[in-house]
C-alpha cells in the first residue's frame, strides 16, 4: 500500500503555468490560463471565483482527471498521474455521492476494500473516521436515512479512510442550508486542526473561503486566472463569531476587491 507524505520544505501541490484549453464541437474553450501556485503542507486553501472560470478544473488537474495543455503541476513532487496511482489525495464531491445500496459503513469500506486492505485494517479505519466526522453509531444506516449534512459529513469519512495527505473538495456543502454549514464548517476546521491534513477547498462563498482559509486563491471569469492570493491572519482557533470581528470583514473587503478587479481586466 503506498502513502504518500509530503516532505515539510516541499509543496503539496505547485502548479507553474498551468493553462487548459478543452477543444469542442463549438470551439475551443480557454478554462484556464497561466496558474501558478505552490500550496505548503497543511494548508487550508480555498478557491474562489465565477462560476465558470475553472475551479473544478483545477481540483480535476489536480486529481489527473483533466490533463492541462500547458505549464506543469505536481502533487507531492509527482506527477498528477503518479500521485493518483499514489492515493495522494481524497476527494469530495458536491453530492455526496453514496452509493445508496450499501450502509454508510459499506461506503466508506468501498475504497478500502478495492484497495485491499485487510478486514481488520477497514474496520478500525471506518470505526476512526466515523468518530472523526461525528458520525459514530451511524454505520449501519443507509444513506437515505440520514440528513443531507450527515451524508456530506459520510462522503468526507470515506474521502479520509485511505488517510492521504491531501483532501480535495468541490463546494461540499454549496447545497446545504446556512444552518448546518456553518456547523459542517465548524466541524470541517476541527477535523483539519487534528489530522494536519493540507485541503484544497471550492467555494462560491466569501464568508466560508474567509473562515475556513489559511490562503485564499482568488479567480477571475474565464479564461480563469489568479488574481489574488491572501493569506489570513486570523488565528488557527475560529469560532463562528470571528465572522463580526473587523479583521475578517478586511479580509472578505480584499476577496471582494479581487473578485470585482478579475471582473474589470
Ligand atoms: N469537459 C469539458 N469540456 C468542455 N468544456 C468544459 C469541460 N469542463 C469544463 N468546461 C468549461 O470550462 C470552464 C470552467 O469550468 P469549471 O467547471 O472548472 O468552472 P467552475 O469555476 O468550477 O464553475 P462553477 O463555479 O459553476 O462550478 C467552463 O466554461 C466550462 O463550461
Amino acid at each position: 500500500m503506498t502513502q504518500t507524505q509530503a516532505s515539510p520544505d516541499q509543496p503539496v501541490i505547485r502548479a507553474s503555468h498551468l493553462d487548459l484549453t478543452f477543444h469542442t464541437a463549438d470551439g475551443p474553450v480557454h478554462a484556464l490560463k497561466d496558474v501558478s501556485l505552490d500550496v505548503p503542507p497543511g494548508a487550508f486553501v480555498s478557491f474562489i471565483g465565477p462560476s465558470g472560470c475553472g475551479k473544478t478544473t483545477f481540483l480535476r488537474c489536480i486529481a489527473a482527471l483533466e490533463t492541462p495543455t500547458g505549464g506543469s503541476l505536481t502533487v507531492n513532487g509527482m506527477t498528477a498521474d503518479e500521485a493518483r496511482r499514489a492515493r495522494a489525495y481524497g476527494y469530495v464531491f458536491q453530492a455526496a455521492g453514496l452509493y445508496p445500496r450499501r450502509t454508510i459503513g459499506g461506503n466508506i469500506r468501498l475504497p478500502l476494500e478495492i484497495m485491499g486492505f485487510s478486514r481488520a485494517e477497514q474496520a478500525e479505519r471506518t470505526a476512526r473516521v466515523l468518530d472523526l466526522v461525528e458520525l459514530s453509531g451511524f454505520e449501519k444506516k443507509f444513506p437515505w436515512q440520514l440528513s443531507g449534512g450527515m451524508q456530506q459529513r459520510a462522503s468526507i469519512a470515506r474521502a479520509l479512510a485511505f488517510d492521504a495527505d491531501l483532501l480535495l473538495m468541490d463546494e461540499p456543502f454549496g447545497a446545504l442550508d446556512e444552518i448546518v454549514r456553518d456547523r459542517l464548517n465548524e466541524e470541517l476546521l476541527r477535523l483539519w486542526d487534528k489530522t494536519g491534513k493540507t485541503i484544497a477547498f471550492v467555494t462560491h462563498s466569501i464568508p466560508e473561503a474567509v473562515y475556513l482559509s489559511t490562503h485564499i486563491v482568488v479567480m477571475s471569469p474565464r479564461p480563469g486566472r489568479i488574481t489574488d492570493v491572501i493569506e489570513s491572519p486570523l488565528p488557527r482557533d475560529r469560532p463562528l463569531d470571528i465572522r463580526d470581528t473587523p479583521e475578517f470583514i478586511e479580509i472578505a473587503h480584499r476577496v471582494r476587491e479581487g473578485l470585482r478587479a478579475g471582473y474589470q481586466e
